[in-house]
């Protein structure tokens, strides 16, 4: 069997606060595979980037993990502290983060950001790397990659800026990549092509992506697998195919009502009532219910039920309903 490149299991982050201990991230299992995609979508305030940022060992404190374990490569990583975990970042696992600028050192020259990358990662020479630099650029579509690597982070436009930053993270060949909503602060039509880019190259590589975004549209184009998050747990968990077309947790559907999406064809779109709740007023039964068009006495009174094995819906009336309520 291939070894999965991360794997997730019963992560919990907890916030420590006046008003009692905040659970942005509670009990999340998940596994990605080498060369998978796995897209994790949900509302602002989810959970999405604490769970990102509980991989890399990015959580600000007062956040910590107070449980579970993550794996990379079959190495538990969750109880690295300092060097551990630094080493791990950019050898091991790359990140993109949605604004070029945070990854960038607008001070250095980007050949230079990216040749020192890679003689901190890997074993070659410096003019080795400097040639690995070259390529990288010409690989991500920078245009006279040879000239550009001369020029400083706020010489390029945001989409090249971007473009720079997947060149950056995947330089020293990880084996995972963490983008953090990478397209959000570009053009439209920037997007689509950053996805591509991303989605190509980590293909090629065989290297795992865990894909945050709050689009479902994002999701449909790019990833294979789909968790989606609601107040710092899994609503659901599947192929994107089969959640995409046929959502089982209420949440899904509802976020698929509001995302115009082509495949589709839906008409109309529908506002989920209400907005995500504060993780210091959570609902008491599974969190959605308040705004659940489904929702019954139960599902006031019990928490969600967990995945069984990892996939499908945390819904005590998982979807397709004989009848849908209007
Ligand atoms: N220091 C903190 N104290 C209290 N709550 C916090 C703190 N940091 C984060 N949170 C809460 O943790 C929750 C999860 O945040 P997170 O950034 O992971 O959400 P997200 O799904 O990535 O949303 P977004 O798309 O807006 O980034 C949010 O409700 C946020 O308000």
């Amino acid at each position: 069997m291939t070894q999965l490149v991360l794997s997730i299991r019963d992560l919990t982050v907890e916030i420590p606060t006046r008003h009692g201990i905040l659970r942005p991230v509670d009990g999340v299992s998940y596994d990605i595979a080498p060369g998978e995609i796995l897209g994790v979508v949900g509302e602002s305030g989810a959970g999405k980037s604490m769970a990102g940022n509980a991989v890399i060992g990015l959580l600000s404190p007062p956040a910590r993990i107070a449980k579970g374990e993550i794996h990379v490569n079959g190495t538990r990583i969750d109880q690295l502290k300092g060097d551990g975990i630094r080493r791990l970042r950019g050898k091991e696992i790359g990140m993109v983060f949605q604004d070029p600028l945070t990854s960038l050192n607008p001070l250095l020259r980007i050949g230079d950001q990216l040749t020192e990358t890679i003689l901190a990662h890997l074993d070659v020479s410096r003019s080795e790397a400097e040639r690995r630099a070259v390529a990288a650029l010409d690989e991500v579509g920078i245009p006279g990659a040879r000239d550009r690597i001369n020029s400083y982070p706020h010489e390029f436009s945001g989409g090249m800026r971007q473009r720079v930053v997947i060149a950056l993270a995947l330089c020293a060949e990880p084996s995972l990549i963490i983008a953090d909503e990478p397209t959000t602060a570009l053009d439209v039509s920037v997007q689509a092509q950053i996805i591509a880019l991303l989605k190509s190259l980590c293909r090629e590589r065989g290297t795992a992506v865990m894909l945050i975004t709050h689009d479902m549209g994002v999701i449909a184009e790019a990833a294979d697998r789909v968790a989606v998050m609601y107040a710092g747990k899994l609503a659901e968990l599947g192929p994107v195919r089969d959640v995409l077309t046929t959502p089982r947790h209420p949440y899904t559907d509802g976020l698929m009502g509001s995302t115009p999406l082509a495949s589709r064809g839906q008409k109309r779109l529908h506002q989920i009532p209400g907005a995500m709740p504060r993780l210091d007023a959570l609902p008491s039964g599974c969190a959605f219910h308040p705004r659940c068009p489904y929702a019954q006495d139960k599902c006031s009174a019990d928490p969600g039920p967990t995945l069984a094995d990892g996939n499908g819906a945390a819904c005590w009336f998982p979807l397709p309903h004989d009848a849908k309520v209007a």
